[in-house]
Parts: C-alpha cells; structure tokens; sequence
C-alpha cells in the first residue's frame, strides 16, 4: 500500500510538474473571478493556491465579461432534439398527487388553453404532448396553487413552470416592457447555478418568442453594468443565481411590488445548507408579496424529507405536492453500471472506457476542482478531445467549455458538481462518474445528464470501497429501485456496512411521497439528514 502510494505521489508530482511546465500557471489558479458585485461568500477570488492568496484578493478587478447574445435566427431559438424510444412509456409512470381539491389533469397541450402564439411557440419546440409532470403541473399552476413537484431527470419539468407562467402573463396582457430605472417583474425564477439559470432564460426566452414578455437572465461571472442595462430595457421574467438577483435587488433596480410568481427550480438544492439563507433573504426582501399574496412552485428529482418540511415555510398551507413515479429515484432509462475500482486505478480505467467509447459524449463527474483540471490535462494528453467546467474556471471559459462540449468540438467534459443539476445537453450518452458523491441525490442528478427526453443513457460510477461505502446502502436502493442490476458485492458492502439485522436491499424503496402524510421516503432507513451539499463538502465548489 506504502509503495503504491510513493508511486502514486511521485507520479502525480512530475505530472504536475510536467502540466505547470507545459500550461502554466494558469491551470492552477484559476484566477479572478466574479468579484464584482457580490462581496459574498460565494463570490470574489475562490483559487487554487487556497490559503496563500485567499482573502486578499477577494474583490478582484471589474469583471468585464459580457456574453454573447443569444441567438436570434428562429432555427436555433427552436432547435431542439427528439424525443426518445421510450418517451410514451413517461405515461406509465405511477403519479401521486396529493393536498386538496387537486385539478384535474390535461392530457394534451390543447386542453392547456394556451394562447395562440405560445401554442405555436410550443409546437415550433417540437413538442406533440405532455410528459406527465407537464399534464399534471401545467391546470396545478394555471388553477393558482403553490406546487412542490417532483419528477425523474429529463422528463420536462422546466415547461412544466414556464408555460403556465407565460399564459397567465399573456392571457392577463403584461405591459410590454419598456425601459425604466426600476423593473417590476411578475415572476422571479432561480436556480442553482450560472449555466442552469442561463438555459432556463433561453427556455423562456422559446416559449415567449413574439410576445410581449420579455425574460431576463442575472448571474455571477458576468459584467454588472450589462447586466443591470439589460434589466433596465424591460423584465417580465427575471431568471437568476441567488447572488446576482439579491444584488440587482438590493441595487434597487428590481421593485418585487408586482410578483406573481417564485419559482425555485432545483428546490431541493435551492432550500439546503448552500443557499437556504439567500432564499430568505429574498423572500424576506422589501417588497416581496407574502406567500399568501404569490404563487409559490417548487421543482425538483429528488427531495430529501427534512428539506420538504421546510420547504413548507414558503409555501401555501394547501400546497399540492406532485411525484411523478419514485421520489428521488434515478431516471430508468440510464443503464447504470457500478466498477469496483482502487484509486489508482481509476484513471486507466477511464482511459480505457472513453477509449470504448470513441466520440460519444461524455460528462465525467470528479468530486474537486483540482482533480477536474488533473483529468482534463491528462485526457488531452492521452489525445483526448476534452475540456472542463467548474467553479474556479473563469465565466468565459465555463460558456466556451459548455459551447464545445454541446457541439461535440470536445465529446468528453469533466465536471464538478457544479455540473451536476438542470443542465440539458443533447447526445450526452454517457456519464461517468470517476468520484461518487457523497450524497444519493447528487447521484441520481449527476446521472440524469444522460438519458433524457425518452432517450436511452449509460452511467458508468466507479466505487472505492475505501471512500465510497457509506453510499452503498442508497446507491443498491437506487438501482434496484430502477430495476438495474445490482452487482453481488455491492450488495455484500452496503449489508455489512449496516450491520446484519433488518436490511432488506430489494426492499420497499421510497416508499411514500409527501411529508404531510407522516411518512419516510425509504422505509428502512432512518431520514437522512440533509446531505450538507455537495458543493460545500466538496473543496467548496462554487455554485452562482
Ligand atoms: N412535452 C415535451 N415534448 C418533447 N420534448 C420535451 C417535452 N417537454 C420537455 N421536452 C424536452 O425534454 C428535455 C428535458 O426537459 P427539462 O430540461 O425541462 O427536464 P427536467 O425535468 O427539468 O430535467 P432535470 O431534472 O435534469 O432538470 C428538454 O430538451 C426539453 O425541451
């Protein structure tokens, strides 16, 4: 062990020796970013050489980056990907609507009445019917009641808001926007991370297309002044990171006395450790309607039971809760496969798969920032076409990874968690995760990157048993609970990891679906406390 350890530091010292020599500095301190504006804990200059600079350079020069407009051509506004083979069996999903007087379901966009330019807009999207989340969410949302819904990755949770959201405003005839040194928007949408909130916008901005609506994206990494210009023109929507929108709030230049609706996407991330104060925060801002006076809608895959209860405090008491199939269950269209693997044995490992793979795309999930970087030069250098995204990456070049990545430039992307939620990549047909996270939910996220929209999905996770048992017992209930295979001696580690008495593996999984029923998600294992997140256990990832 002693040995291969020696060996393991000596070859990483002369691979980083080897990496500083041929990329410079640069691939170690990330550099500046995201001072501007913020001042907050999950802003300024987050670095490589944590200690030795940390602090002093928290402010960091302006951050000028401005992003590229979004496109304009029609073609790419609605360009989309097909659904999958198994999109029809979404239909089978077992759905659990419960709280009172729940509406009742539609079963086509017809029966949504939507008004004609959305309908059109919806049909441009490439969209012919609903998933479920849609069917049930969409009269939820139009009937005006508060929502926590939960659905499997993929299956189309983000329409689910946005279309009844566009059709109120539509129907209820906004004001064209038009500039003014305060915005008033009718609904504020947030989300956990800078690239998710920036593909919700563009989402909204489809759905909204030749309407009077107009939607706005704020997040951190970009040039304030910009941002703040591009609110000014007009905001009916506004689309944010926590950070960003509490500063734009906090600027005065977004009055809350017209909201309509607080959409937390990614509720349960939204609600834990990470960001729970800046939801207060922004729901205790000057001017925010009480929960009385606005709808309130929550969205997510997976929702850890102490995080639901307390996601109660800004909702509704008569709030409907919607699960469409298992409750934090992975997505059953990825193939999961789990390897038994030794540390240093991981990187041959995934040498080989990309290898097996050829120019599929690929995400490849890594638990640091440092680690994404290692693997990212160490593919490249096996001639790998890879690139990287994560939280010490400037903004530009997290949207340039991203942009290469989506074309295919570069099929392989090393990811943090900051990757991990939302993001909807077409052809993304496999997922590895080199390091398994620390928490089943960030799993059954990380993992829903691929097999989305119907369509079919691999993920591929290597498990330490050093470092991993602790997952085992969740990640078996996962699997069996997407009816996957479970290797034996998973099942053996996740049973001697609980002891012998009572663990029943293929046992009733998430059993039960709201909270106010009283019940637990998992009937043989104890609520979980809310995993702190795994940005925060995670060499302090950056999320906003
Ligand atoms: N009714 C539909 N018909 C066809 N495609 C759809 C439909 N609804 C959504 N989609 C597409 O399915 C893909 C996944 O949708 P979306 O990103 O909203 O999933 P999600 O449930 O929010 O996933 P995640 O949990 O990962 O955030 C998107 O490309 C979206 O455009």
């Amino acid at each position: 062990m002693r040995v291969k350890l020696n060996f393991f530091k000596q070859d990483m010292f002369f691979w980083l020796l080897r990496s500083y020599l041929f990329h410079g500095p640069r691939l170690f301190v990330a550099g500046w970013k995201d001072g501007e504006g913020q001042g907050r804990g999950r802003g300024g200059f987050r670095d490589g050489f944590r200690g030795g600079f940390r602090g002093g350079f928290r402010d960091g020069p302006k951050v000028v980056y401005v992003p590229p407009p979004p496109p304009e051509e029609e073609s790419s506004i609605f360009s989309h990907y097909a659904t999958g083979i198994n999109f029809d069996k979404y239909d089978d999903i077992l759905v659990d609507v419960s709280g009172s007087n729940p509406p009742k379901a539609i079963m086509t966009f017809d029966e949504a009445g939507l008004c004609e330019s959305l309908r059109k807009n919806v049909t441009k999207s490439g969209y012919v019917k609903p998933t479920p989340v849609q069917k049930h969410g969409i009269p939820i949302i139009s009937a005006g009641r508060d929502l926590m819904a939960c659905a499997q990755t993929g299956s189309g949770k983000t329409a689910a808001f946005l279309l009844p959201i566009l059709q109120r405003l539509m129907a209820d005839g906004v004001a064209a926007s038009k500039f003014s040194e305060v915005q008033e928007p009718e609904a504020i949408i947030v989300a956990p991370t800078r690239e998710l909130i920036n593909q919700i916008y563009l989402e909204a901005r489809k759905f909204a297309y030749g309407t009077c609506v107009r939607p706005v994206v704020v997040y951190g990494g970009i040039n304030t002044g910009y941002t703040i210009r591009e609110v000014l023109k007009g905001c009916n929507i506004l689309c944010g990171t926590p950070g960003r929108l509490l500063d734009i709030i906090g600027r005065g230049k977004v009055g809350l006395s017209k909201l309509r609706y607080l959409v937390l996407d990614e509720a349960d991330r939204m609600l834990d450790m990470g960001f729970e104060p800046d939801m207060r925060k922004l729901v205790g801002s000057p001017g925010m309607p009480s929960k009385e006076d606005r709808q309130t809608l929550m969205f997510s895959a997976t929702y850890p039971e102490d995080i639901q209860r307390m996601a109660a405090d800004f909702l509704k008491v008569d709030y409907i809760f919607l699960a469409v199939g298992v409750v934090g269950g992975a997505c059953s269209d990825v193939e999961q496969t789990i390897v038994q693997v030794d540390q240093y044995s991981k990187r041959d490992q995934l040498l080989e798969l990309l290898r097996s793979t050829g120019n599929e795309r690929t995400m490849v999930f890594v638990e640091t920032k440092r680690s994404a970087d290692f693997i990212a030069t160490f593919l490249c250098q096996e001639k790998l076409s890879t690139t990287s995204i994560h939280g010490d990456r400037e903004q530009r070049e997290r949207e340039k990874a991203l942009s290469d990545f989506r074309t295919g430039q570069c099929p392989v992307l090393v990811a943090t968690s900051v990757a991990a939620r939302g993001l909807d990549i077409e052809q993304v047909q496999h997922v590895v995760n080199f390091d398994l996270p620390s928490s089943i939910d960030e799993y059954v996220h990380r993992i829903g990157r691929t097999g989305r929209c119907g369509n079919i999905g691999r993920a591929v996770s290597f498990f330490n048993p050093e470092s991993d048992t602790p997952l085992a017992r969740s990640l078996v209930k996962v699997l069996s609970g997407a009816q996957q295979e479970v290797p034996k001696w998973l099942e053996e580690i996740a049973f001697s990891a609980h002891g012998t008495t009572g663990f029943n593996p293929r046992g009733k999984v998430f059993a039960s679906t709201d909270t106010r029923k009283g019940g637990s998600f998992k009937m043989d294992e104890p609520p979980q406390a809310s995993a702190p997140s795994p940005a925060a256990a995670a060499d302090d990832e950056e999320w906003e």
